[in-house]
């Protein structure tokens, strides 16, 4: 059967238990939206297949337990995601403080050129609000990450910040692709150099023992 897609790519999500993480996947994937929260068991994948600048991506999306005791379970899949989407509520400033141990974990666990994304969810509970987005912005700003305030009620940035997590693992593959064939040209190059003096060497031996 013909491929469907061009392109996978993994991303995994991870942030403090009862921030949105599945609520995110399920508007994203489903277009849906459960407001009862039933904690994820260790881990769980949905896909989506994108289209970007006409490749067909197929975005594989893990989402994982944010509870401690499913952390053993969960840094098992730290080592092959290509994408991370931090996750903390707006309501929460826990979750928000929680951040640092979250990026400190994939420092340690996943690749070392992991795309990071930060995000805000529930941006439509302005009332309970307890971390403002300037605050979330300057965070993402010092991990040099890019940043979204997202609702997984009212959809708002859902898949701006999924597509936007998914071009950067994209455009970091390209990078090592233009990389792999940067050096290919200049093995290629020195390889015909290296035959074009061979050849020289050759002629000149040819010349010098010549006794006409
Ligand atoms: N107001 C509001 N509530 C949300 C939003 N997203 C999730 N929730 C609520 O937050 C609760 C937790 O959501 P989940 O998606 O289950 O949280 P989680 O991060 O996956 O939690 P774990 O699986 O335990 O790690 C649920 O009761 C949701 O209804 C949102 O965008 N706005």
């Amino acid at each position: 059967m013909a491929k469907q897609y061009d392109v996978l790519v993994r991303l995994l999500m991870l942030g403090d238990s009862g921030v949105g993480k599945t609520c995110m996947l399920r508007r994203f994937t489903d277009s849906e939206f459960n407001p009862t929260h039933i904690s994820t068991i260790g881990v769980d994948f949905k896909m989506k297949t994108l289209d970007i600048d006409g490749v067909k991506v197929r975005v594989q999306i893990w989402d994982t337990a944010g509870q401690e005791r499913y952390k053993t379970i969960t840094k098992q899949y730290y080592r092959r995601a290509q994408g991370i989407v931090f996750v903390y509520d707006i309501t929460n400033r826990l979750s928000f403080q929680h951040l640092a141990m979250w990026a400190s974990d994939v420092d340690e666990f996943a690749p070392v050129k992991v795309q990071r994304i930060l995000v805000g969810n529930k941006a439509d509970d302005e009332p309970s609000r307890q971390v403002s987005k300037d605050q979330g912005s300057k965070l993402a700003e010092n991990y040099g990450m890019d940043f979204f305030e997202t609702s997984a009620s009212t959809s708002t940035n859902i898949i701006e910040a999924f597509t936007r997590a998914t071009e950067l693992v994209l455009q970091a593959h390209m990078r090592d692709v233009d990389d792999l064939l940067g050096s290919l040209d200049d093995y290629l190059d020195q390889a015909a150099l290296d035959a074009e003096k061979d050849n020289q060497d050759t002629n000149e031996n040819t010349r010098k023992s010549c006794a006409c």
